[in-house]
């Protein structure tokens, strides 16, 4: 590689957030833009491209497919470790996630704009979403969902299964809560529901950001722009640090067939590396002073924010046996993945009207696991860099329920729903108890908080690592993702949401890619008017 590379834009990482920037600044087949990928592309892959795969993937995390690495011991899960990770291939966490689409709810959208301004509003936030969503379902409200845009969602199954079926009316008798159809409408943000609605084609195929955004009508299997479109899509290339002058992102160097690189920007440098943008940002000079003088790295600017507010979503089980002659899948669509969920709010009673708990039904033959989302933790972690060796693996303490008010959150999950569930379920069909916890550890206190470490995992939901908000708030970017304290420097994904959102992640990362992209093209749009305008004014003067 020996012609200098310079392009308007460079966006590292195509998780969600980096695919949609990529597609949306080369729609105008003028703006150059080099998207630099750690990962290979393995999108014809069986596993990546079959949803049957899905729950295996979550599980192995196959080296071929993923970040290798776990966090530090988490001291109030009894020291246990967790896995550090995301995919490293083409569209990152989405081409090997389990799939659930679910939008981030008005209540917390309003929070958003009440910080940043109406670029973040839960309206604008919907009319993206319609762009951005192809939805293959059924809803009460049209007007809030699209139905011709890139990202293939389908609500499935047609027919649920009959274990569904029972345990969603379990749920509804339980909480009160009506079933709905579609909980990504924002006027049914709680409820039980029957049908998930998946990343998926309508013939079941994963859709990820890169079938999404990155696919045949957009680019090569090479990586090149198809149609005029200015794009070159680099994989199995690792970006090691941001390069500036003085305090201008000028490019990025990187890895590439194990050589060193550089390429260069005209307008701006993009970090879309979710999980590892805290990580580029402080190997590039930017994050808490000591640190970086500690690992060697000369500062650029000090700011403490950097690494820290990680949060994640608490995620445990409730196992119960299940009728034998009950199915998991519909014969007829085992890319369904989920036996149903809901989405509740606080079982306690407080702020009746927010998400706070995500549920969902995994089933085999002779069980049935409910996965128990807690979407509130107030526990906050932090990402550390130990030394200025890009390749070494961040300290990434997820500070999993260091505060106690999650642990209480997560016990009155069990103590109220979970034991009120089986209680419904139970007498909807007997051949359904409640087998781990048992009702007797629920009602222990002592037993069911050693249950809830013993049985602690998490989604990988991973965000605010590199929150969206003032630097006197707390924050590391602006509302449109500039890095405070530099010019031309983007951090756009998951790791800049501001207030945790109430559901999975990828939709807000999707969300947050396309609106800083909007955004970039707005910016470049007034520059353009302005300097036509200063030349009409100069040709005048002459
Ligand atoms: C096992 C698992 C299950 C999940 N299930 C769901 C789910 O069901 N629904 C849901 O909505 N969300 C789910 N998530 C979370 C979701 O996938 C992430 O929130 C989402 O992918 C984040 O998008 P992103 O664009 O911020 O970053 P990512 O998707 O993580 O993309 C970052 C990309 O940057 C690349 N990269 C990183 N560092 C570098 C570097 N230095 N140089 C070059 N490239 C780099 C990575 O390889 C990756 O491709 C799950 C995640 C995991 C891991």
């Amino acid at each position: 590689m020996t012609k200098k590379l310079i392009f308007d834009y460079i966006v590292v990482g195509t998780g969600p957030a980096g695919s949609v920037i990529a597609k949306t600044l080369t729609d105008d087949k003028k703006t150059s833009v080099l998207v630099l990928e750690s990962g290979d592309n393995n999108d014809k892959d069986e596993p990546i491209r079959n949803s049957e795969f899905a729950m295996e993937l979550e599980e192995q995390f196959f080296a071929k497919y993923f970040w290798q690495g776990e966090g530090i011991p988490q001291e109030n899960v009894d020291d246990r470790s967790f896995e550090w990770t995301t995919g490293r291939l083409l569209g990152g966490g989405s081409s090997i996630n389990g799939e659930q689409y679910v939008r981030p709810t008005s209540a917390v959208l309003k929070q958003w704009e009440a910080l940043l301004g109406p670029i973040w509003s839960p309206e604008r936030a919907t009319s993206r979403f319609k762009t951005l969503e192809k939805y293959n379902g059924k809803t009460n409200n049209a007007r809030v969902r699209g139905f011709r845009g890139p990202i293939d969602i389908r609500q499935t199954p047609d027919r649920p299964t009959s274990m569904a079926v029972k345990l969603t009316t379990a749920i509804e008798k339980a909480t009160g809560f009506p079933k709905i159809l579609d909980y990504n409408d924002p006027k049914t943000p709680l409820g039980p529901f029957t049908r998930w609605q998946l990343y998926q084609n309508p013939n079941g195929r994963r859709e990820s950001a890169s079938t999404a955004f990155l696919s045949a009508n957009i680019m090569t299997p090479a990586g090149r722009g198809v149609n005029g479109r200015k794009l070159k899509v680099f994989t199995k290339c690792t970006v090691l640090r941001v390069l500036f002058s003085d305090m201008r992102a000028v490019g990025v160097e990187f890895l590439i067939e194990g050589k060193q690189t550089r390429a260069y920007v005209r307008k701006k440098v993009i970090i879309s590396a979710g999980i590892n943008s805290a990580q580029l940002l402080m190997l590039s000079g930017i994050g808490p002073s000591k640190m970086l003088k500690d690992a060697g790295i000369p500062v650029k600017f000090h700011n403490p924010n950097v690494g820290k507010s990680l949060r994640n979503h608490t995620l445990n089980f409730a196992v119960f046996s299940a009728n034998p002659d009950d199915r998991a899948h519909p014969t007829d669509d085992p890319n369904a993945l989920y036996a149903g969920g809901a989405f509740l709010p606080n079982p306690t009673g407080t702020n009746p009207m927010r998400r706070a708990v995500q549920l969902f039904g995994v089933g085999s033959d002779h069980t049935l696991m409910l996965g128990i989302i807690y979407l509130r933790p107030a526990s906050r972690g932090s990402i550390k860099i130990q030394n200025n060796d890009p390749l070494k693996i961040v300290l990434a303490d997820e500070g999993f329920l260091k505060n106690s008010e999650d642990m209480e959150q997560v016990k009155n999950i069990f103590k109220i729903y979970v034991k009120n569930i089986a209680a419904q379920l139970a007498s909807i069909d007997p051949t359904y108890r409640l087998i781990s916890p048992s009702p007797d550890v629920i009602d222990n206190d002592a037993r069911l908080e050693q249950f809830i470490k013993d049985n602690f995992e998490h989604n990988h939901h991973q965000q605010s690592s590199l929150r969206m908000a003032p630097l006197s708030k707390g924050g590391v970017v602006d509302r449109r993702g500039n890095v405070h304290g530099v010019k031309r420097l983007v951090v756009a994904d998951a790791s800049i949401i501001p207030f945790t959102v109430d559901g999975n992640t990828s939709a807000a990362a999707y969300l947050i890619g396309y609106t800083i992209a909007r955004q970039l093209l707005l910016v470049d749009k007034k520059l353009q008017k302005r300097k036509e305008k200063t030349r009409l004014y100069e040709s005048d003067e002459e």
